[in-house]
């Protein structure tokens, strides 16, 4: 360490350090108040295991955009990772050829141009999604959560989904959930102990690992097989997957190993976070009316009532992309992005990080870095129409950072944009009459609203009637 001290953190105990100050949930609540003690940088450490906290986007900047060759690799999840399986998916690949070679496949289809051709697609998703809450409002978080998936596996596979109790849908969202419970750090003495991976199979995480790698295969294979199917009949659908199995490749195994799990970390990555953020408008414009007015007064003077907003109306419409940019903020959706590890010894602002350090970017923290102007815990969206002072884009903090940036973020801006936008032209949203909302937000690694009451009703019957319009001119999706 050259004499360097680690960066600082709360007491240590001789045996186990300070590591189970890191709670497997909810983390970003309890450093919040460590970084009021302790400072922008808090490190955790115990049990062989190290965790460093970064508070400020500073440090991000310094860290994970500088020193990229350091901080791009993710932890080691013995479990999930080795004997599930998931360690050959992009978000766990270490930052190696292997991983460069599917951010390729997924450049090629994710790009800020390519996701130009899945516009139609958003659009006539949210307009059926307008459809559901129109037919059938009190079930708008299902409506919500198969729009979010339809658009997912639309864009990667062209496969239609009509219900949310898809069977194709059903199963991402178990797999995530068991995901999520294992990729916590520490889940499993396995992951501290890793020779334990030898023990035999009537050991009780290894039939959890034995269940969870059937999960995940299930998960990438499925669809994946759909596709080809439909491909050797003639039949396929315009798709991501579709695009890639066309190109040449000097070894088609391999090749179809990576479009595999490439296009299966999409679809998995891909609908929780959209579903997240779309939910928490929801929740936010039955507590706001005065800023669902104001979006409102805009969609109608740049879009009209003769049709719904569509994805090119985005430049024209600065008050909805505050609206949104506020959404992301107040309630960032992966509130502590996805988990990093140092690769070799560092030093920064005089402390020692060792290498195999966890690095968790405290996005929740990022999001309350504010100025004095505004209030950080309050929701207004005009802090970013504020020439003189104007906040900090989530743009920039919102999707990760760094080579690891989420690759999905050109494909989930349009998605976010075109679903709330939709939403706000042609409902007013409010509470029960009578009742107040009291947000609260799940504790995992993505952090959506626990369940909530609102009252959905077109605005007028000319909204309505156009909704039925324009659904019935839905290409099948
Ligand atoms: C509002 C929506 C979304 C948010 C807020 C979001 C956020 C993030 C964040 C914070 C990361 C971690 C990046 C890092 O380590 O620095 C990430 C990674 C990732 N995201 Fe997203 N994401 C969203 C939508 C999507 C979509 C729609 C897709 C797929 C189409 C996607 C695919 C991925 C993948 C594959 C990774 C892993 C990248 C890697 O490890 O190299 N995401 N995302």
């Amino acid at each position: 360490s050259r004499g360097s001290p680690f960066p600082p953190g709360p007491p240590s105990n001789w045996l186990i350090g300070n590591i189970l100050n890191v709670s497997p949930q909810g983390a970003w609540i309890a450093f919040e108040k460590f970084r009021k003690q302790y400072g922008d940088l808090l490190f955790f450490h115990g049990l062989g295991n190290r965790v460093l906290v970064l508070n400020t986007m500073q440090a991000v900047n310094e860290l994970l955009e500088r020193r990229p060759n350091v901080y791009s690799h993710r932890p080691e999840f013995t479990v999930v990772g080795e004997l599930m399986g998931l360690g050959q998916s992009v978000p766990l690949l270490p930052y190696d050829k292997e991983w460069r070679e599917h951010r390729k496949l997924a450049h090629l289809a994710l790009s800020p141009t390519a996701v130009k051709r899945f516009t139609g697609v958003q659009e006539d998703l949210a307009a059926l999604l307008n459809k559901m809450l129109m037919d059938n409002p009190d079930n708008f978080f299902d409506h919500v959560r198969l729009t979010a998936g339809r658009i997912v596996l639309s864009v990667t596979y062209g496969i239609p989904v009509d219900k949310a109790d898809h069977e194709y849908i059903t199963h991402a969202e178990d797999t995530m959930i068991m995901i999520a419970k294992a990729t916590v750090p520490g889940a499993y003495l396995c992951d501290l102990l890793p020779f334990m991976k030898h023990l035999p199979f009537w050991v009780p995480f290894q039939r959890e690992a034995a269940h969870g790698k059937w999960m995940i295969e299930r998960l990438v294979t499925m669809p994946f097989e759909h596709v080809k199917r439909d491909m050797a009949l003639g039949k396929a659908a315009p798709s991501l997957t579709k695009q890639l199995l066309e190109l040449e490749s000097n070894d088609r195994d391999l090749f179809e190993h990576r479009v595999k799990w490439m296009t299966g970390a999409l679809y998995g990555a891909g609908g929780e976070t959209t579903y997240a953020t779309v939910l928490t408008f929801m929740m936010l414009m039955a507590m706001h009316p005065d800023v669902q007015k104001r979006m409102q007064q805009e969609l109608d003077a740049v879009v009209g009532v003769e049709r719904m907003p569509c994805v090119d109306d985005k430049p024209e419409l600065p008050y909805v992309a505050a609206v949104i940019k506020e959404v992301m903020r107040w309630q960032p959706a992966l509130p502590l992005s996805i988990a990093r590890r140092s690769a070799e010894d560092d030093f920064y602002d005089g402390y020692y990080i060792p290498a195999n350090t966890i690095v968790i970017p405290n996005v929740w923290a990022i999001s309350r870095e504010q100025g004095k102007k505004y209030d950080p815990d309050a929701f207004i969206p005009e802090r970013y129409l504020d020439l003189e002072e104007p906040a900090l884009d989530p743009a920039t903090f919102a999707f990760g950072f760094g080579r690891r940036i989420c690759p999905g973020k050109y494909l989930a801006e349009n998605s976010v944009f075109i679903l709330i936008s939709c939403i706000a032209a042609s409902f007013n949203i409010t509470p029960p009459a009578g009742e107040r909302i009291v947000p609260k937000f799940g504790l995992n690694l993505v952090s959506y609203p626990q369940p909530f009451k609102i009252i959905i009703v077109p605005r007028s019957s000319e909204r309505a009637d156009l909704i039925v319009r324009k659904t019935s001119e839905c290409s099948e999706i």
